[in-house]
């Protein structure tokens, strides 16, 4: 597990850290009530709700451009795309007490406690760990990615690991789908998921993405909406929910050319990369290089992929995540989900260790490729050419006045499939059909219930034909960088936190201006009536800037005022005194270091309204206006 430090240096305490986060209702376990009466059954582990300044604070997180696809998804389209086949994880059961665990956690867990106590075994007499041990387990965590569910069932039996919980021993991993399954209508008949992704709907949709963007290209679709996976045993709060919001950029573009237009926008952007072979060699410890140098020296392997590493860079960075807690690693190959040809996950490091919260994958033309082989719709660019070129090209024909008779009312469908095969299929098809004198084609339902259908040389030709044309026709790739919101904004919660030297009970959030939920608390001094007017008048002229507030005129302190609103991140604070109601001047106040100044009302909000648009800084203000030594009042 990661040791982590909190801003000022202190050590992080998690549990400190969540009962803020409670207290001020960032978070909370979804069904919290039932979930503690005595009848609730089941497994409620995975499943949060956010509270009003967690979901102010997500809203601020999130911000791109929306389309807005089905959560359920007919299991037609996920086996089609692969997910219902290979869209699982290795789990492991320990017989004796019913449990399940991931096996590749279940491996890193138990590696991680033997380094940690320096032991070989869960006991305290355990054998000491040898040289050799600990250079093998290192070996092992830095590519636990890498194993498939037979080499983790290896290293589970030779390494004699168990389930923590008990000391029991597991069976062999076996995979588990992670989509939830349901049915639609009152038949039950048609099968569906809760997407596991917002991708899918994306793909479906290109042909009419690419039409409303006039067929030019390169172009990009976003989505932000819940996605849905069945964890297998999620124990890390909000970075292992079974329910989370996933905001997706599927970006199309040319295979022939995947070079960016604003990329010399982010060529300088500094990333600390850990590829896969540095991985593979036990090592981990990323490289520092600029996007350019990374894709110039192809570790970083085109620039499109540059691009977007280095936006989600920046973005992180403006969201407040500390630069020394992100790096960027490679995927190795046994670990790349089955749609991607390479794959960098922007991992934050957490009390939890190092945490994916984006994954930025080259899908590569896969899913539009399966989903228009399926379906027989192309979904693919014709480019205009300037000059026209010779191609070489398959070709497939039936021979009609045998397919109509032989196959009546499906032979439409069949022609279809027949006509939406790309040339990679046609050329291999047409080896088959030479070797074999067959071929199956996939279709939709044909009125047999079956889903493909034989057809031989008699039925079926494919050939080389060589043609002059204007356009080219391609498959665009895809290159897809997936937010995962909550585990962002938790781990940048966890980075922001820390509490006043001397008292843990006086936390602070120091979360930045942009994403905090309110920017300003306004505090009233007195509850006297004469102060309403003053503060109703302020609250609205902030809002009337996009600057939200709130206000606190309860009759705590002034200092647990404040201290509450630090809990909850408000970057700024604004207290109303008695000498407002004789000059009109008010007191600003920063979050993180507690120092005041003092100005007229006018001069107060343009400071607020300049530290929301980071045009001037809390230094800068404080040249302009009067330092204001009323700390005093906060205890
Ligand atoms: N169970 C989950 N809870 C919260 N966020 C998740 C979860 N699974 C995935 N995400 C988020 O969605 C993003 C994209 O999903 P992706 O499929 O790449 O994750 P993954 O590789 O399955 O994650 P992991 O290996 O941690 O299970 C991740 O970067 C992460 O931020």
């Amino acid at each position: 597990m990661a040791s982590m430090t909190t801003l000022n240096g202190s050590r992080f305490d998690r549990s400190l850290f969540e009962s803020v986060l409670k207290r001020r209702f960032f978070f909370t376990e979804a069904f919290e009530i039932y979930r503690l009466s005595p009848n609730f059954k089941g497994d409620n582990r995975g499943l949060y709700d956010y509270g009003p300044p967690g979901t102010a604070l997500q809203t601020n997180i999130e911000n791109i451009l929306e389309l807005d696809c089905s959560v359920l998804t007919p299991e037609l389209v996920l086996k089609t795309s692969g997910h219902v086949d290979k869209f699982a994880d290795w789990m492991c059961k320990d017989p004796t007490k019913g449990e399940y665990l991931r096996a590749d956690h279940l491996v890193e867990n138990v590696l991680e406690s033997r380094l940690s106590r320096g032991l070989s075994g869960p006991c305290k007499d355990s054998p000491k760990l040898d040289d050799a041990a600990i250079s093998e387990y290192n070996d092992i965590l830095a590519k636990i990615d890498n194993y498939d569910g037979p080499q983790l069932g290896e290293l589970i039996t030779r390494l004699d690991i168990r389930n923590p919980d008990g000391n029991g021993e597991v069976n062999p991993p076996i995979p588990f789908n992670l989509m939830f399954k349901s049915t639609i209508g009152p038949s039950s008949a048609a099968p569906v998921y809760l997407r596991p992704e917002t991708a899918q709907g994306q793909f479906l949709n290109f042909k009419k993405l690419l039409d409303y963007n006039q067929g030019s290209m390169p172009f990009a679709s976003a989505s932000v909406g819940k996605a849905y996976r069945n964890e297998i045993s999620p124990r890390s709060g909000l970075l292992r929910v079974r329910e989370f919001l996933m905001a997706e950029i599927e970006h199309f573009v040319d295979p022939e050319n995947k070079q960016h237009a604003r990329f010399s926008e982010v060529c300088n952007v500094k990333l600390p990369l850990l590829d896969k072979e540095k991985q593979l060699a036990g090592n981990t410890t990323p490289q520092t290089l600029t996007v350019g140098e990374a894709v110039e020296s192809k570790v970083v392997d085109n620039e499109t992929l540059g691009y977007f590493l280095g936006r989600v860079m920046l973005f992180l960075l403006k969201t407040g995540i500390d630069p020394l807690k992100v790096r960027f690693r490679q995927h190795m190959d046994n670990e790349m989900a089955h749609y991607a040809c390479d794959c960098w996950d922007a991992e934050l490091l957490t009390s939890y260790g190092w945490i994916e919260c984006v994954g930025c994958a080259d899908r590569s033309a896969y899913d539009l490729t399966v989903h228009s082989k399926y379906t027989g719709t192309p979904l693919v660019v014709k480019q205009v050419l300037s000059e026209p070129v010779k191609v070489e090209e398959w070709e497939a024909a039936l021979e009609k006045k045998l397919v109509g008779p032989r196959f009546k009312r499906d032979a439409k469908a069949i022609q279809t499939s027949v006509e939406g095969l790309d040339q990679t299929s046609l050329e291999q098809l047409a080896t088959q059909l030479r070797e074999t004198g067959a071929v199956t084609i996939n279709t939709p339902v044909l009125s047999d219930g079956s889903t493909s259908v034989e057809l031989s040389s008699d039925l079926l030709a494919i050939y080389k034909v060589t043609r002059t044309s204007n356009t080219r026709e391609y498959t665009p790739n895809v290159i897809e960088p997936s937010f995962g919101i909550g585990r962002i904004l938790y781990g940048l919660l966890e980075q922001v936190y820390w509490h006043r030297p001397h008292d843990a009970a006086r936390a602070v959030l120091s979360l930045p201006l942009s994403v905090a939920p309110i920017k300003v608390l306004i505090v009233p001094l007195s509850a006297q009536p004469q102060f309403i007017p003053l503060v109703r008048k302020l609250s609205a002229r902030l809002r009337s800037l996009g600057i939200s507030n709130n206000v606190d005129s309860s009759s705590a302190s002034i200092g647990k005022r404040y201290a509450r609103n630090d809990e909850l991140g408000t970057p700024l604070g604004i207290t109303i005194d008695f000498d407002t109601l004789a000059d009109g001047s008010i007191t600003l106040r920063e979050r993180d270091n507690m120092t005041q100044l003092r100005g007229s009302e006018d001069e107060v909000v343009q400071a607020v309204k300049n530290l929301a648009d980071s045009t001037e800084s809390w230094e800068e203000i404080s040249q302009r206006l009067q330092p204001f030594l009323g700390q005093g009042q906060e205890d």
